[in-house]
C-alpha cells in the first residue's frame, strides 16, 4: 500500500516500568487504500498511524525490534483469548535487558479489521469459527496488515537492519521487501493458556507462524 506521506508529529521522554525510553508518534498517508471488506468501500486517502518506544543507542549495530499490533482486550485488559499481552512485555523485556532496541506499535487493531469487527469476530468464535474463518463469514480478509508504516518509519530512523522479535514469517518478509534487513529472528513464543490454544493452533496451521 503507497504511502504517499510518512511524518513524525511527535517525540517525547516517556519513562516506564522496563526502563527509560523515547516515544514518538508517526502518521502516514496511504492514499486509495485497498478495501479490506468488499462491502466496505475505502477513502480515496487513509491516515496510519504508529507509535514507537526507542530506547539507548539503536545505530551501533542492529537494533531489537518488535512490531507490535494493537490489541485492545490483550494489551489493556489482559485477554486470555490471544497472547498478545505477554507478547508484549516479552518484548518490552527483551529491549530493556538489551538496553537499546525499538517497540512499534501499530494501530492495527484485529490484524487491522478494527476493533468492533474483532469483537463480532469474537462472538463467531465462540459458535465455533476459527480467527480466519470469522473475519472470512464477516467479509474481511484473514489479515488486513501490510507492514508498510513500520518498515518506512525503521528507514526513517536509520535503522535499515534489525533483529525482529516475532514467530509471523510474514512480518520478515514485509521487513525485507521494503528494505529492512532482519539478521535474526528472536522467537515470540509465550507460554500457551487453555483459552488462546485454538487462536495459537490456528495461527501455527493456517498462517504459518513459527509456534510450537
Ligand atoms: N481479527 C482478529 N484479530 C485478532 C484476534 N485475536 C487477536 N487479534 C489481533 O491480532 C493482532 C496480533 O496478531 P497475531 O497474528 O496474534 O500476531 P502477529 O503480530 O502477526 O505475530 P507475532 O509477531 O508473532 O506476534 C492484533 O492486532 C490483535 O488485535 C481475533 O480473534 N480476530
Ligand atoms: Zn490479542
Amino acid at each position: 500500500m503507497p504511502f504517499s506521506a510518512v511524518n513524525k508529529v511527535a517525540d517525547a521522554d516517556f519513562p516506564t516500568r522496563w526502563g527509560q525510553f523515547r516515544i514518538l508518534g508517526f502518521e502516514g498517508i496511504v492514499d486509495y487504500p485497498e478495501p479490506c471488506n468488499d462491502d466496505i468501500p475505502a477513502p480515496a486517502k487513509r491516515i496510519e498511524s504508529a507509535v514507537a518506544l526507542v530506547m539507548g543507542n539503536i545505530h551501533s549495530a542492529p537494533p531489537i525490534v518488535r512490531i507490535h499490533s494493537q490489541c485492545l482486550t490483550g494489551d489493556v485488559f489482559h485477554s486470555l483469548r490471544c497472547d498478545c499481552r505477554q507478547q508484549l512485555e516479552l518484548a518490552l523485556g527483551a529491549i530493556s535487558d538489551a538496553g537499546s532496541g525499538i517497540l512499534l506499535y501499530e494501530q492495527q487493531e484485529g490484524r487491522g479489521i478494527g476493533l468492533m469487527a474483532k469483537l463480532r469476530a469474537y462472538e463467531l468464535q465462540d459458535q465455533g469459527l476459527d480467527t480466519i474463518e470469522a473475519n472470512l463469514e464477516l467479509g474481511y480478509k484473514a489479515d488486513c496488515r501490510e507492514f508498510e508504516l513500520p518498515a518506512e518509519i525503521l528507514k526513517q530512523m536509520g535503522v535499515n537492519s534489525v533483529r525482529l522479535i516475532t514467530n509471523n514469517p510474514a512480518k520478515v518478509e514485509a521487513l525485507e521487501l521494503a528494505g529492512v534487513k532482519v539478521v535474526e529472528r528472536i522467537s515470540a513464543e509465550v507460554p500457551t493458556e487453555p483459552t488462546n490454544e485454538r487462536y495459537l493452533q490456528t495461527k501455527r496451521e493456517k498462517m504459518g507462524h513459527l509456534v510450537s
